[in-house]
């Protein structure tokens, strides 16, 4: 499936368990050798009761992540499909809640993202609202928790920025001991960003969930923007980033099936 061309090999793992190793995660999301994505998710059942599900999520290099939130609107809209009126999916982020939206879009209900250093998490105490780091044309990024770690830079022109010079030294900055997320974000409006985002473990994503989050939350902290509900434009297409009175998020944007299939342990895939 995929949110916006953020795309994701789904495996059902709640009748049959699949703890996929990390070359395993590898070779799956592998685009010339594998079937290729952008993460691979793994469908489990709950272990808590006031979850309907829990989701594992893996990336391309076979870390584990805490949160996907395209990812998480894909997997909830399969749950949503088997029935369920609302989904509550957890993830090692936390747990998260799911419904239907017009158009058959997915949204999610969000807690509250965290500003503090030590939770994002950095390795010394600073101010969040703007690191001391440069990389070109890339400074003083906003750091922010939404389960993942993100960092945002704002720049007058998105598709100015060479991204994949400029992101990845910015990601591999000591002072970020678990790496981060890094979104270049642009103030079109009051109501309208547009950015892309540089994911941990280093990939050019089309859209990002978080990372449209993580750009509409820094922009209202910086005061660059005043709205509650913010168009984010990617490059895969538009989600809707809603902040309400207590901080806690909501995130619209459609979700699709690209195929479905059956994995096989007799082509090099371990199962
Ligand atoms: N790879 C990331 C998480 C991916 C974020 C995702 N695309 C989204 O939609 O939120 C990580 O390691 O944190």
């Amino acid at each position: 499936m995929h949110g916006l061309g953020n795309d994701f090999v789904i495996v059902d793992g709640r009748s049959h368990a699949f703890r996929p190793d990390p070359d395993t995660i590898r070779a799956i999301c592998d685009r010339h050798r594998g079937v290729g994505g952008d993460q691979l998710l793994v469908i489990e059942p709950p272990s808590a009761p006031t979850a309907d599900a829990r989701m594992r999520i893996y990336n391309v290099d076979g870390t584990e992540a805490e949160t996907c939130l395209n990812a998480t609107r894909c997997v909830c809209w399969l749950l949503l499909e088997e029935g369920f009126d609302k989904v509550r999916l957890e993830t090692l982020g936390g747990l998260i809640a799911a419904r239907r939206a017009a158009g058959g879009d997915v949204a999610l209900r969000l807690g509250a993202p965290r500003w503090d250093w030590a939770a994002i998490p950095l390795s010394q105490p600073a101010d969040t609202g703007g690191l001391d780091m440069e990389s070109g044309p890339l400074s003083h990024p906003v750091a922010l928790n939404l389960g993942n770690p993100h960092l945002v830079c704002f720049v007058p022109d998105r598709d100015a920025v060479d991204v994949r010079r400029w992101a990845p030294a910015l990601a591999a900055n000591p002072a970020l001991p678990e790496g981060a997320n890094i979104g270049i974000a642009q103030v079109v409006t009051d109501d309208r960003l547009r950015a892309v985002v540089w994911e941990r473990p280093g990939i050019l994503t089309q859209a990002c969930g978080s990372g449209a989050c993580a750009a509409v939350l820094a922009a209202r902290r910086r005061g660059l923007i005043t709205a509650r509900r913010v168009v984010v434009e990617m490059p895969g297409g538009n989600l809707t980033v809603e902040v309400h009175e207590d901080d806690s998020l909501t995130l619209t944007g459609p979700v699709a099936i690209a195929f479905s299939g059956r994995f096989s342990t007799d082509h090099g895939i371990a199962a």
